[in-house]
This record gives structure tokens, sequence and C-alpha cells, in this order.
């Protein structure tokens, strides 16, 4: 279906909408057709971009819900994570935008400040919203300022301690606040923890669930909930709540609670909003809703609803794209290798099983791998008591949500000296998620921890081996970081000196390239450009970016110019760490690091935002030319390479 067709054919109410006063003045039998229009609208727009589709076919009713009972923006609706806000950009005015959902230049792939006053937490990164809805919530209370916060938070964000922080505070100050609390039992894969185990039990209690049906029943089409339905409603909850008494934990922390309410009826939704927003104090809303609800290749994808995929046929839900051996496929079977031969390595992940790869261990060795939920922090001081107890734990996350962990990745794994091997997915530029994801941080964050040793595969064979090596360290972490997508085809090295390979060389020693983990194409095809100009290009790959091998620095001394390149912040990068190790032993070659300036980058291809940050072959030639020929008329003298210092 063309874009226009695809405009023609959208829905006569959804054309309507152009901001929230539009759904306020709904019918509810209209809010129905309205809800339906808007699942065909997001299912047809984001089976073109990719997207979290499942998420946000999830939330349609909620949403519509929230902005009839709430004033946004005067009031603030705070999306956990923010994966899920494509309905509030539909009901805020952005529909228009979706045809370039998260591509360069178009609509995020979560709310954005500069798209619109309806948005205001732009952080992807999960369990936040209650922290921040904390901290409004006392604002307006200081200001004087009679305005309503809420924060949807997802039963997988729940499972994250800032969550637990934020609500022991929440209770505390007693501010009005209203917390929905999306709870589909699924974060990628089914939530996991104590949380989970009672939210289910409200959920899947057959008393519930028999009620929520007949009065479905007895109201047929009558779309609006009138007060029997809430009564019955009150009912089914009271009924619960004496049976399984799960809100006695939200209750007994000081949060009244609501519900459980049916997620996909918007009266019923509006009806326990309303209530929530006149209580007067903290109030936690516990909507039950179906993660990638009337589309069914989502509802029927056990893996993980539809949580984020690429492009999709709609009427089959099969992926658009070809399947590529990814870097994560290649990561997922070795380690499985590795637990066959290692009885003592174990697997974690952080509510990301199928995405990191993990999964394909806990299929094979299910006692021997570990869901922690969304708890980074949590998993790397979990590893490390696993090591303490005599394992090699092996902990997969995007290289993103790492940062989160550095002070236990610091304190409680590397200063103990413990054997923890950290497999960091996504590292570098992603791309479709922006900035909050982009795992550009690690080599900088993490090359200050003393002890600790990274490695940056460059392709699927030294991604096994450097795996095998970091497994085999004992004495303290490691860290293996790899980008998304598919692997890179392998590079051979034409000689290894220490742990640095050599990829290329010449005759000619005017230009050390070190070419860092994905980017080893990159330097051997600046290499081929720069030799067209006269000079000679060694190109190496250190493999292991921390420490700074000694033999790389030796090589340094031993030509005019080195350029480094590398898939991560400049500043602490191995670029400057080259540049430090070179200073220590009075190596005085000039050196220039390229990578990624620290700042947001906005989202696009990866490919896209790596060529707007002059990383692609063509731009770092015309650099390298550029410097070596300035270096013909203005030469710097190399000093003698001396023995490096012992610190
Ligand atoms: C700190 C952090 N870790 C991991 C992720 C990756 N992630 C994105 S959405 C998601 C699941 C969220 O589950 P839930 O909050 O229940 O929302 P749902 O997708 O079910 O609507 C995860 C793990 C993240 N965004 N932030
Ligand atoms: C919202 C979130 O954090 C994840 O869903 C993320 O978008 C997944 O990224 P990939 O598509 O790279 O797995
Ligand atoms: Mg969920």
């Amino acid at each position: 279906m063309s874009v226009d067709e695809d405009t023609a054919n959208q829905g006569r109410l959804l054309a309507a909408v152009h901001g929230p006063q539009d759904v306020k003045r709904m019918s509810g039998t209209d809010l129905n057709i309205l809800a339906a229009e808007i699942r065909d609208f997001l299912i047809a727009k984001v089976s073109r971009t990719g997207g979290h589709i499942g998420p946000n076919l999830g939330v349609v009713e909620l949403t519509l819900a929230l902005h009839r009972v709430f004033d946004s923006p005067r009031d603030r609706l705070l999306f956990d994570t923010g994966h899920q806000s494509y309905v509030h950009k539909i009901i805020t005015g952005r529909q228009a935008g979706f045809d370039q959902l998260r591509q360069r230049g178009g609509l995020s792939g979560y709310p954005s400040q500069a798209e619109s006053e309806h948005d205001i937490i732009e952080n992807s990164h999960a369990s936040t919203a209650l922290s921040y809805a904390d901290g409004l919530a006392k604002a307006y209370a200081l200001r004087g300022e009679s305005r309503s916060v809420v924060a949807v938070v997802g039963d997988g964000a729940l499972t994250g301690g800032m969550c637990w922080e934020a609500l022991n505070n929440i209770a505390t100050a007693g501010n009005p606040l209203v917390i929905v609390v999306n709870d589909n039992g699924r974060s990628y894969s089914p939530t996991i923890g104590g949380l989970a185990d009672h939210l289910s039990t409200l959920r899947l209690n057959p008393g519930y669930e028999k009620v929520l049906d007949t009065v479905k029943d007895a109201l047929g089409s009558t779309p609006l909930v009138g007060k029997p339905m809430y009564e019955v409603l009150h009912a089914v909850k009271k009924g619960i709540k004496d049976a399984v008494a799960p809100q006695a934990m939200f209750e007994d922390l000081g949060i009244k609670y609501v519900g459980p309410v049916d997620g996909h009826d918007v009266a019923a939704v509006e009806a326990a909003l309303r209530a929530a927003k006149h209580f007067g104090g903290p109030v936690i809303v516990h909507a039950v809703t179906r993660k990638g609800y009337g589309y069914r290749p989502a509802e029927e994808d056990e893996a993980d609803c539809f949580h984020g995929p690429g492009a999709f046929d709609v009427k089959t839900g099969q992926l658009v794209a070809a399947p590529a051996v990814k870097w994560t496929h290649v990561f997922a079977d070795e380690l499985v290798a590795i637990a066959d031969e290692r009885p003592d390595v174990v697997g974690i992940t952080a509510a990301m099983a199928e995405p990191t790869g993990i999964a394909k261990m806990a299929r094979k060795y299910p006692e021997r791998t570990y869901d922690v939920g969304i708890a980074e922090q949590h998993a790397a001081t979990s590893a490390a008591g696993l090591a303490l107890g005599g394992l090699h734990p092996v902990v997969a996350v995007y290289a993103t949500f790492l940062n989160r962990a550095f002070d236990q990745v610091l304190l409680d794994v590397a200063m103990h000296k413990l054997p923890v091997t950290f497999v960091l997915d996504r590292a570098g530029i992603t791309g479709p998620d922006g900035p909050s994801h982009y795992g550009i941080w690690d080599m900088s964050v993490f090359g200050v921890v003393p002890g600790l040793r990274i490695a940056a595969p460059r392709d699927a064979a030294t991604l096994r081996e450097e795996l095998r090596e970091a497994v085999a360290v004992d004495d303290g972490p490691t860290v293996v970081r790899f980008p998304t997508g598919a692997v890179a085809a392998d590079l051979p090295a034409v000689r290894r000196v220490g742990p640095v390979d050599v990829l290329a060389e010449s005759t000619r020693t005017d230009v050390l390239l070190v070419a860092v983990g994905a980017f080893g194409q990159l330097g051997m095809d600046v290499a081929a450009r720069v030799a067209e100009q006269g000079y000679g290009v060694t190109v190496v790959d250190p493999r292991w970016v921390r420490p700074i091998p000694a033999e790389l620095v030796e090589m340094a001394a031993e030509h005019r110019l080195v350029v480094t390149v590398e898939d991560g912040v400049r500043a602490g990068g191995v670029g400057d760490a080259l540049a430090q190790a070179m200073r220590d032993v009075g190596v005085r070659v000039p050196l220039r690091d390229l990578g990624v300036p620290a700042d947001w980058h906005p989202h696009g291809s990866r490919a896209q935002i790596l060529a707007d940050l002059g990383l692609t072959a063509q731009d770092v030639a015309r650099d390298v030319t550029g410097w070596i020929s300035r270096l013909d008329t203005h030469p710097v003298d190399p000093l003698p390479l001396s023995t490096p210092s012992p610190n």
C-alpha cells in the first residue's frame, strides 16, 4: 500500500484527531472505533519502518483514557522507557511523522521535547519514570502548582531497582501522583521475579477474568462503563484483594492501589484514572493489558510479542529483511560451546535473553542461566557473588545499559579482582534508538577501571577467540564489546605482535592506523586510498584495547604518524589512552584520534550517523592524507623508544 493510499485509507475518526481535545469529545462508541483505527494505523506504518509495535498495540485504550482524563501538557504524562509512546504521539498531532519513524530527521521512537510540548522524558533507559515523577510532584507541591503527574510504567520496568527507590520516596512524600502499571506480563520475554508473581496472581485469578467476561457480555457493545460495571469491578478487586492481597505490598508502602482494571477497556481505565486523579496522594492504577493486542502475529509471538521488529509483512508477520548472521548469533553459539567445556561458566541477562543471545544458553543450560529482570546493577554484583562462589559469569547486556552499573563493576567486581566477563552487544552507534541507546561510552567509562580488560573483536573469528580469552582470565573482569547488526566478514591478519594483529603493512612506515574493533575493514579501505597518494600505512587491530598493549606503543615509535579510529567517544577512548601511553615513555610521534564526539547524536541508521561523524573510509583517508602530507613540510622528530615505565 503506498503512503498516499495509506493516508487515503486512514480512519475517518483518526483523521480528525489533531490533539487531545479531539479524543476528549468522543463518545464511547467512537472511542472503540478510533482504537481500531489507531491499531490499523500503527500496523500499517510500523510494518514499513520497524519499531516497537508490540508494546504500542498494548497501550491504545490506556493512552486514549490518559488523554481523556488528564490535560497534557499542563498535566505531565511520563512514559517509562518511552518505547510505548507511539499512541501518545498519534493523539498529540504527530501522525504525519510516522512515515519516517526512527529515521534520520524523522519522528523519534521515544518521547522528544523537540517534537512536542506533550513530551518530557527522552531517556529510554528503563525504570526511571517514577523517580522523575517523584521529583516533578515535589516541585509542583513546593511551587503550589495544581497539576497532575502521571507515570506509565511497565511490569518489566518495575523489576528495576530505581522503581523501588522511587516508590519508597513517593510514599513518604505523599504528593498527588498517579502511577499506571501497564501490566502485560512481559518484558521482552515473560517478566521475572517476585513482583511479577504478585501481579500475575491478580491478572490470572479466574474470578477476575470470569467477572470481566461476564460484565463485558452483559454490556455487549455498550461502550461506556456505567456505575454497575464499576461496582462489579470494585467487587472483583475487593474479592481478589482479600484473597491474594498483593495490593498490600503497595498499600503497606503507603500508596493507594486501584485495580486491576482491563487495560483494553477505555471506559474502565478512565473510571480508574478519574478516581486516582482526585485521590489527593500517590495512587497506583493497575492496568492489565496484552502486548501486541489486536495483531495476531504479535499476540502469538512467544519470543517477545513483536517487541521491536524490523519491517514486516502485515499479512504474515514475517520480517522483510533477509536474515543475517549477527554478532549476537556468533556470541551465542560460542558461549554455548564454552559452556559445554566449562561447567563453571554461567550466563546472566537483564530481561533480554533473546536480544543478547543468552537465550541459546538458557535453552541448553537453564540451571546455569539467570534472568535478573531489568536490573543491570544487580546483575553485576550478583555476578560478583557468583564469581566469589567459584564460577565464571558471563553478563550479556547492551553496552549502553551497563553505564548504570559502573560502581558495581568498579568496586564489587574489579576491586575484588573477580573473573566476570561482560559482553556488550550493540556497542557503538546503533542508530534507530537514538542517543540514549548509543553504546559509545564503555571504552572510556570502563577504560579507567583498574585491572579490567577490554576486547573489541573485528569479526566473527576474533569474537570467538577474544571471548575465549576473556573467560580464561581469572584475576579480574573482562569486557568484550561489539556493534549491532550483521557480523563483519572475517578479516585475517598478516601477523600478530603480542595481542596486536597486523592487518596490512607497507615498505613505508608513514602511518600507523589503529582500527578498533569492527572498524578493521574501514582501516583496510583507508590504507588503500592513502597508498594511492604514495604513503605507506600499517593497519593494526589491537584486539585488546585495555590495557593499551605495549606492542602498540612500540609500533607507534616506528612510524611518522599515528591515527586511531574507534566506534566510541574520543574523550578517554582508545586514542586518548594510546596517546597517554606514548607520552609516558617519551614517544613523541604525532597522534590523531578519530571517534565519536561526546554528545547527544540524533537517531538514524548506523551508517548515516557514522557518515555524519566523518567515520567513513573516504573521510578518514582524506584526514590521514592531509595530516601525513603536512608532516612532509613540518617534520616532527620521534624520540627513540625507552623501556616503558612500570606504572
Ligand atoms: C536499563 C535498561 N535495560 C534494558 C532495556 C531494554 N528494554 C527496553 S524495553 C524492555 C522491556 C520493558 O518491559 P515493560 O516495562 O514491561 O514494557 P513493555 O515492553 O512490556 O510494554 C527492555 C528490557 C532498557 N530500555 N533499559
Ligand atoms: C526499547 C529498548 O531499549 C529496546 O527495545 C531496544 O529498542 C532494542 O534495540 P535493538 O532493536 O537493537 O534490539
Ligand atoms: Mg511489560
